[in-house]
């Protein structure tokens, strides 16, 4: 007989869990089937709606419609849209900032125990702390989280309007005003413009203003002369791109970098590093203050001396290559290796007036890759060296992985710095590095995505046997 699911149940709710909910059991039973519960806090009792409760699954998810004892931490959301059932972008509009930050610092500690068998606590002498980055015009323990998306990519929903789906949900709700989005990027009206035919609209602030750009939806799934017909070689209609709205921007994108009007990138001025061009969609740090702190932090982590060859790896527009490039001075080199066109077109830019930053544009696997038979020649003709001082890696959230660590550590690398967004692929590659006899000695986190369950982590690994 298949178990009867209750659409509602009363929880406790227990920890926080990575990925922006709390863990709680079914029947408050440490044995009892895990719920996956958003919208609550730990320690909080709370009538839980079930939102995937398939009777063979391991664990269900639920959304807390109602709290029955609530947290000391709990306030009210500051956003309209947040709450069970709602946008899905904020995980814990609920919760005061301080404690959002506490239990981002629990998820960072666990991740790396469960899943990089390492004690923060123990391997850098104190508990983690994550930090809160400045707000303009406020006091530290002032923030309020808010205003401080420089980018943010919105969809549209079949009537044009702009918004953001629920939580693991495909339908859009619209939105007005994001309270999180900085003041550059409201500016540019795209949420009060239509957008027909428009499946996504991104927006990227810098210093002098913004760029947007219109994604139209994919070409569907259909018969080869359908798709022929989408890129325009065939012999029917091609799809007839949408008719954008005028925004209040600095230029006008659509689709794969086709310029509608304006200019395609924006300027960042980092302080003590230069000023950066970063095109609309390449990467860029998104809350304000997160690159001047993240320079400073890896700057200081990687302690990078005159003369030394630092290897940048996932370099971006350069940000980290540039700040080591003025530590390893004119004796030294930083190796900035980037493999999206765009991005190490910029970086190419940027890293123009620093004679010491060489750009390699390859997928990161490539650049390391050893030839056996012709090891130093084939390295130094793609210019990677096949020794580092200093390796800083900064990957995508799936983080670097064993193959690509294996290639680090050839290069001897006497500091490892890890830039990390997601604590599960920072606690992977933490247990990676541990097997190739690099330890965690230093962590510092910061809450670059104040209101959402994000982190970011700055790791310094060293090797068990100085090399
Ligand atoms: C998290 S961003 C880091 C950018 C830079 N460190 C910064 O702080 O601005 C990761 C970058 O890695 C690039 N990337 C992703 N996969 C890559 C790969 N396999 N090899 C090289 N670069 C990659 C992306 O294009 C992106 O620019």
């Amino acid at each position: 007989m298949t178990e009867a699911v209750p659409e509602l149940l009363e929880l406790t709710a227990g920890p926080v869990a990575h990925g922006g909910h709390v863990v709680a059991r079914v029947g408050d039973d440490p044995a009892g089937r895990v719920v996956f519960v958003r919208h609550a806090i730990p320690g909080e009792r709370v009538r839980v709606r079930l939102t995937e409760a398939d009777p063979a699954a391991r664990y269900w998810r639920g959304d807390a419609v109602a709290v029955l004892e609530a947290s000391p931490a709990r306030v009210e959301p500051p956003c309209p849209y947040a709450g069970p059932g709602r946008c899905g972008g904020c995980d814990f509009q609920h919760v005061r900032l301080d404690e959002q930050r506490r239990l981002k610092a629990a998820v960072v500690t666990e991740q790396l125990a469960r899943l990089g068998g390492t004690d923060v606590e123990a391997a850098t002498g104190h508990p983690l702390v994550v930090a809160a980055l400045p707000e303009p015009g406020r006091e530290p323990g002032e923030e309020t989280g808010l205003g401080w998306r420089t980018r943010v990519r919105y969809s549209v929903d079949p009537a044009g309007r702009v918004g953001f789906h629920p939580h693991r949900e495909h339908t859009v709700l619209p939105v007005e005003r994001c309270p999180l989005v900085a003041d550059d990027v409201d500016a540019t009206g795209v949420t009060r413009l239509p957008w027909p035919g428009v499946a996504s609209v991104s927006v990227q602030a810098g210093e002098d203003g913004a760029v947007v750009r219109a994604d139209p939806p994919r070409p569907s799934r259909g018969s080869g002369r359908d798709r022929r017909q989408h890129r325009g070689g065939g012999a029917g209609t091609a799809a007839r791109p949408p008719r954008l709205p005028r925004v209040d921007a600095l230029g006008l994108v659509l689709g794969g970098g086709h310029r509608v009007a304006g200019r395609t990138w924006v300027r960042h001025d980092v302080a003590g590093v230069g000023t950066f061009r970063v095109s609309g969609d390449g990467f860029w740090q998104v809350h304000h203050a997160a690159a001047d702190t993240l320079v400073r932090l890896v700057r200081e982590l990687a302690a990078t001396r005159p003369g030394d060859t630092v290897l940048d790896l996932y370099a971006g527009a350069g940000l980290l290559s540039l700040a080591l490039a003025a530590d390893t001075g004119d004796s030294g080199r930083v190796v900035s290796v980037e493999s999206d066109p765009r991005g190490a077109a910029d970086l190419r830019r940027n890293a123009h007036d620093h004679p010491n930053v060489t750009v390699v544009e390859r997928r990161v696997e490539a650049a390391l890759e050893q030839d056996e038979q012709d090891e130093q020649d084939e390295h130094e003709r793609a210019g990677v060296p096949s020794a580092a001082d200093v390796v800083v890696l900064d990957p995508p959230r799936a983080g670097a992985g064993a193959a690509v660590l294996d290639r680090v550590r050839a290069l001897g690398p006497r500091r490892l710095v890890v830039v990390s967004c997601d604590p599960a692929a920072l606690g992977r590659d933490t247990g990676l590095l541990a097997a190739r006899g690099y330890r965690l000695a230093d962590l510092r986190a910061l809450d670059a995505f104040p209101m959402t369950h994000h982190v970011e982590c700055v790791a310094l690994f060293l090797p068990e046997e100085p090399t």
